[in-house]
């Protein structure tokens, strides 16, 4: 655990994770730790019960409002944004741990003829992710989401597809319904569950995140899968910590709390419901939560999910960059921006949103580079937000 996580822990449960410890001692800090925590959640749940009933169910509608109202640009307005390459590295990690996720599962199979592959896409979106489905020649697409028009995307992108796997589209609030009541065939067992980028929205309460989980581990296969991205709160915390007030970010990304981090560890943050305004250059605008890991991984864990990894994105950047596909990927995808940049009608950073890779350039002289790829630091800032999570079904 780096020095980051275990201030967010201390001040989030005031416990001590003594790094020096015999197995024994683990064991029992393991233990205790896991009462500690499921005693926090039964007091969270009642304070939640007499609480945020009425008032979740508004969050909700504000974030499926707000999904909804998104225009799908085409790829000429998208090469126009300033956060183009940000948005193409971020689809360059799913397309990587989507890709490797359903190797893995399909190398670990006892009949390697066997081709059925059958995904659920918890919080799908408008499909962006049935492209990488295609390409990892999945036979079987069951994509749900709580925005209607997102999900009508969703179906008409499949629509316009070559069609090469089944599939069909729940429209539903995830962290309040089952998706089980509504497959066209309650038996059906999922591979991989994905959920990108949509976790954290159901940190509002214990009883949704239960359903949320529940939703990603039900249907699932012993052995199968559940994968995604979302925000990393530790490092979304010390952010707060070290700008000193109740917002931070740069010209691509903004992040709103209502109070100060002192004001927030005097009083003692939330488990669930800890909400901020999230705000990511004309994409999104709308409430999040902080998601406690530990707390994740221990409903996970009431639900069969054990913990493969969790990775930042800048980690699983440097595990995954290099290699010839994974390479390739990243430039076919353009994840990275050339610089010195080719393209002059895209709106860049600010000059000094370069410096690292002038000085770069410049210290590298004799090497004869001449461009090189990289991302604008206000674009890095917001990316290395984000981190990989991987769990597997046990029971
Ligand atoms: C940032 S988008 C990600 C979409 C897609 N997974 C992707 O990576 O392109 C977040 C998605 O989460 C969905 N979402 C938020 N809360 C949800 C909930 N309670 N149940 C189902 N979907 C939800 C939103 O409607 C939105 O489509």
């Amino acid at each position: 655990m780096d020095s980051r996580s275990s201030n967010y822990h201390r001040n989030h449960d005031d416990d001590d994770d003594g790094g020096d410890r015999n197995d024994n001692h683990r064991h029992h800090y393991k233990h205790r730790k896991y009462q500690y925590h499921s005693e926090r959640i039964r007091y969270q749940n009642q304070y939640d019960n007499q609480t945020s009933n009425s008032q979740s169910s508004s969050i909700s509608s504000i974030v499926a409002n707000h999904y909804n109202s998104i225009h799908n640009n085409d790829i000429q307005e998208r090469k126009k944004s300033r956060i183009y390459y940000m948005r193409n590295f971020n689809n360059w990690v799913k397309s990587i741990i989507i890709r490797d996720t359903i190797k893995l599962l399909r190398s670990e199979r006892d009949d390697k003829n066997d081709t059925e592959f059958i995904v659920h896409d918890l919080a799908c979106g408008k499909g962006g992710d049935l492209t990488k489905y295609e390409k990892s020649q999945i036979t079987h697409f069951i994509g749900s989401d709580i925005a209607s028009v997102s999900i009508e995307h969703c179906k008409e992108r499949y629509g316009n597809s070559r069609k090469y796997f089944k599939a069909e589209f729940i429209n539903a609030d995830c962290s309040r319904e089952l998706i089980k009541d509504k497959l066209s065939d309650p038996n059906i067992r999922f591979d991989m569950t994905s959920c990108q980028f949509s976790f954290h929205y159901c940190f509002e309460s214990y009883d949704q995140v239960r359903t949320m989980v529940r939703n990603a581990s039900e249907c699932l296969k012993i052995g199968g899968i559940f994968c995604g991205t979302m925000p990393d709160s530790i490092e979304v915390m010390r952010r707060l910590k070290e700008c000193g007030t109740n917002q931070f970010g740069n010209d691509v990304y903004s992040i709103k709390f209502d109070k100060t981090y002192d004001e927030m560890t005097a009083a003692g943050i939330s488990l669930f419901g800890a909400k901020y305004d999230f705000h990511l250059e004309e994409v999104v605008d709308c409430p999040e939560f902080l998601v406690y890991f530990p707390i994740m991984e221990e409903i996970c864990e009431s639900y069969g999910l054990k913990l493969i990894f969790k990775k930042r994105f800048d980690e699983f950047y440097e595990e995954n960059r290099e290699g010839d596909d994974n390479s390739r990927l990243l430039n076919f995808m353009e994840a990275l921006e050339k610089y010195p940049p080719k393209d002059r009608e895209r709106p860049m950073g600010k000059p000094e949103d370069y410096r690292h890779i002038r000085e770069y350039l410049q210290n590298s002289s004799g090497q004869s580079i001449n461009t090189i790829g990289t991302l604008s630091k206000s674009e890095w800032e917001a990316v290395t937000l984000y981190l990989v999570f991987s769990f597997r079904k046990v029971f």
